[in-house]
């Protein structure tokens, strides 16, 4: 089932074409991602789901209602967390879950949410001695305190450490297994890798592709490394043989081994059958970063 439809969505602010005919679907309980450069719209769509914005054209359903004219209903079901959501510096942890839990009909348990977040010892904090780590996940916990059937999380981890980062990301899996569907808005390619089902990749206010984060880097044609210590010599050609390989290369004892599709399978496979015990092997993957801008260079119709 369709959670949010965006058909042919126009927006403009004067001269400025923010974004220029995105169309997608999100469908229950996927974690989507909107991926872009700064500057490629993704705000201005994010806000235009939200209600925050009018499209000049183009449709947007959420959850079967139209985010302008249903935006009272469509508050109490979407929970939103937008860059740089600030509350006052003296407002405690707790009165903020406090007052936010007033808004909705069907507020979350504000206890379990602190806990869930890792927040529990900071109820009584104020705002601004908060770390930025847990002002995100303040955040967080407020954009899910309704309940909501879909989240929509705006450059979460934004200026978060490393730790901080995984540490959100494993939240928001969680919340995703709780059956909200997830909207996730990221300039971070690790972050879209990690947790994305699928992606829409917004460049220039256009969806430039629109797949799997696997899909996306398959689709470049994004090649794999293989690197290994054969224990003995290996005849070349077994490997470029291999319709996966695409070379072959000698770098002192190391074999390295280039190509796409199931390489590994097929490289380690093939050594198997010949005995070859392949030492010290690592891959390195193509990276959705390659597919990004390859993506965002040359644009794919
Ligand atoms: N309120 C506004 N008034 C005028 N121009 C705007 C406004 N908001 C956004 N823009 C412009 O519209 C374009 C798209 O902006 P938008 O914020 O949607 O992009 P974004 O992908 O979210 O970027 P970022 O990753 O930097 O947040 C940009 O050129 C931006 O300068």
């Amino acid at each position: 089932m369709n959670i949010i439809e965006v058909t042919n969505l126009h927006k403009r602010y004067g001269p400025t074409t923010a974004v220029e005919d995105v169309s997608f679907t999100v469908e229950a309980g996927e974690i989507f991602g909107i991926l872009g450069p700064n500057g490629a719209g993704k705000t201005t769509t994010v806000e235009c789901l939200t209600g925050l914005r009018a499209p000049d054209r183009g449709t947007v359903s959420v959850l079967g209602l139209d985010p302008r004219r249903d935006r009272d209903e469509l508050r109490q079901r979407v929970g939103v967390q937008l860059q740089e959501s600030r509350l006052p510096d003296r407002q405690t942890v707790g009165e903020a879950m406090d007052l936010y839990r007033s808004f909705y009909r069907r507020p979350a348990d504000g206890g379990r949410l602190l806990e869930m977040l890792g927040l529990t010892d900071k109820r009584k904090a104020q705002y601004r001695t908060l770390s930025g780590g847990q002002k995100q996940r303040l955040a967080i916990a407020l954009a899910l305190v309704g309940s909501p059937e879909v989240a929509v999380l705006d450059e979460l981890t934004t200026g978060l450490d490393p730790q901080a980062r995984r540490e959100t990301w494993d939240l928001v899996e969680h919340v995703r297994d709780q059956g909200v569907t997830v909207v996730l808005v990221t300039h971070v390619m690790d972050e879209a890798e990690r947790l994305c089902d699928r992606l829409a990749l917004i460049d220039g206010g256009r969806v430039t592709a629109l797949d799997t984060p696997a899909g996306l880097v398959e689709r470049v044609g994004a090649q794999h490394r293989l690197r290994f210590r054969p224990a003995e010599a290996v005849d070349d050609r077994l490997l470029t043989d291999l319709p996966e390989v695409s070379a072959v290369q000698h770098q002192g004892a190391q074999l390295v081994v280039t190509g796409t599709g199931n390489l590994v399978q097929a490289v380690t496979s093939v050594l198997a059958q010949h005995h070859v015990v392949a030492h010290d092997l690592r891959v390195e993957q193509a990276s959705l970063d390659d597919a990004f801008l390859t993506l965002t260079d040359r644009r794919i119709p």
